[in-house]
């Protein structure tokens, strides 16, 4: 399988190439240059096996013989061995028409896990296999850090930099990035938001002089592995349903910023699974749902809200989904992110809006729906939401019709944002292992909203 950048000028690349180059040398990002397509036998084989078993065979179909598949399954095996639930990706049903894809069983309570797991696995993997240096640069809202850093920490040939947002994330977040005490982690506290961070990580990886004399490499979605991880349990859920008797489509409802964990059900669905509705679930950062609503895409004011991990104007992967839009002309995309990039938005015809609303329909939810919804579901069936799923079951409730069924994905656990859930009035206990947190000293360095800024921090570390 081979990969190639969604504006064209970054040749035919292999598996290992494709993940260590991150974002595509020519500022794109990379998609596979075909996608499989699964028959339904194929399908219905994969309904038998257990979550690893069938990481190994998507896995398998992504990287062809680049990664013996004996070593691919040892990746695998020790990836989600560190799950704490023995499905790890289980499905809660939670009531007659709420299911729960639970993602958050991974060491850092967080759907990010199940990426970052296996890509901390696999840096580690290919540094040994070809001696070469590692400098992991990220950005956060919060999830991705902590999960980056516990997949690397310690790690050797390995370094790793994450840019979060001072002040903007949760505590528990906070303290899970800033309490390690590995030599090879740095925490950067930027004065500014999400959409900062992200900007000067994306600025620096497009420097490819610089990206090559200091081996940076990316762990957030714009790394294609990071959405290839996250199409299993798009799999793993959809065979789930059909075990309990579902038959037909099983829509699927997804808290979003970065559009990088819907596009891997996108995916999932072009690759043929059964899929009937994506449901865009978002925050009061609306973007996306302005987008799927109404055919633009332009960042908006930006809002600090309960669900903290999806307070991002500008969603790295969206432009994935416009390749795919387009027919995966490249010479389009190439087009459209130049206009982008000086008129500040992008504007699709109306046909191109119907096609849209073929796969999508989306619901930005208001932090008193948010309350709402996890308050409800807790009276009504006992069952604690974080605020990003909260915001993925309100938006399944106003979607799904009568006979359909929805599969909610649970992006945290609620131990990650107190916050919101104290505010309702509900009492948790914590996760040991997120109690034991709050007695460790933090070490991070704050830093201005600069590329240079981050520059000299990172010529200091790396
Ligand atoms: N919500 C994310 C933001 C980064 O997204 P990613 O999927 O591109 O890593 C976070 O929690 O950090």
């Amino acid at each position: 399988m081979d990969y190639i950048s969604t504006r064209g000028q970054v040749g035919a690349i292999g598996f290992v190439d494709a993940v260590l180059m991150g974002l595509a040398d020519d500022g794109g990002l990379l998609v596979p240059q075909h996608l499989p397509q699964l028959s339904s036998d194929t399908l219905a084989q994969w309904q038998k096996l257990s979550y690893p078993e069938l990481a190994l065979e998507v896995f398998s179909l992504f990287i062809g013989g680049e990664i013996p598949r004996e070593d691919l399954k040892k990746l695998v095996d020790d990836s989600y061995g560190t799950f704490r639930h023995s499905e790890v990706t289980p499905v809660r049903r939670v009531s007659d028409s709420l299911h729960i894809l639970e993602l958050f069983h991974g060491p850092t309570f967080a759907f990010k896990d199940v990426a970052l797991q296996f890509l901390g696995n696999l840096y580690s993997y290919i540094s040994r296999k070809t001696n070469s240096i590692i400098h992991i640069l990220g950005a956060t809202s919060g999830d991705t850090g902590a999960s980056a850093i516990e997949g690397v920490r310690g790690k050797e040939g390995i370094r790793i930099c994450i840019l979060h947002p001072s002040g903007k994330v949760s505590k528990v977040q906070e303290l899970q990035m800033t309490t390690v005490d590995d030599a090879n982690v740095l925490n950067l506290a930027v004065e500014g938001n999400f959409d900062d961070c992200q900007r000067i990580i994306k600025e620096l990886f497009a420097d490819v002089k610089f990206k090559q004399e200091y081996h940076l490499r990316a762990i957030n979605s714009i790394n294609i592995a990071r959405i290839l991880a996250q199409t299993v349990y798009y799999f793993y859920a959809a065979f789930r349903l059909a075990k309990q008797g579902h038959a037909g489509p099983v829509n699927f409802s997804v808290p979003t910023g970065n559009f990088g964990d819907i596009f891997a059900g996108y995916l999932a669905k072009r690759m043929g699974l059964p899929i009937g509705k994506l449901i865009l679930a978002t925050n009061e950062n609306n973007i996306l749902e302005r987008f799927v609503t109404e055919g633009v895409y332009e960042p908006g004011e930006f809002h600090m809200t309960y669900s903290p991990s999806m307070d991002i104007q500008v969603a790295s992967n969206f432009e994935r989904y416009l390749y795919y839009l387009y027919g995966e002309d490249a010479a389009t995309i190439s087009a459209m992110m130049a206009s982008y990039k000086t008129e500040g938005k992008i504007v699709i015809p109306a046909e191109k809006l119907t096609e849209v609303q073929k796969d999508f329909v989306a619901h930005g939810v208001q932090n008193d729906e948010c309350l709402a919804t996890i308050g409800n579901c807790h009276d009504e069936h006992g069952y604690l939401l974080d605020p990003h799923t909260a915001c993925g079951v309100a938006a399944a409730e106003k979607f799904t019709a009568q006979g359909e069924a929805t599969v909610s994905l649970s992006t945290a656990h609620p131990a990650k944002f107190n916050e919101a859930i104290e505010l309702i009035g509900i009492e948790q206990t914590f996760p040991p292992q997120i109690e034991a947190l709050f007695d460790k000293p933090q070490r991070q360095t704050l830093v201005g909203g600069s590329n240079d800024e981050v520059k000299a921090e990172l010529l200091k570390f790396f």
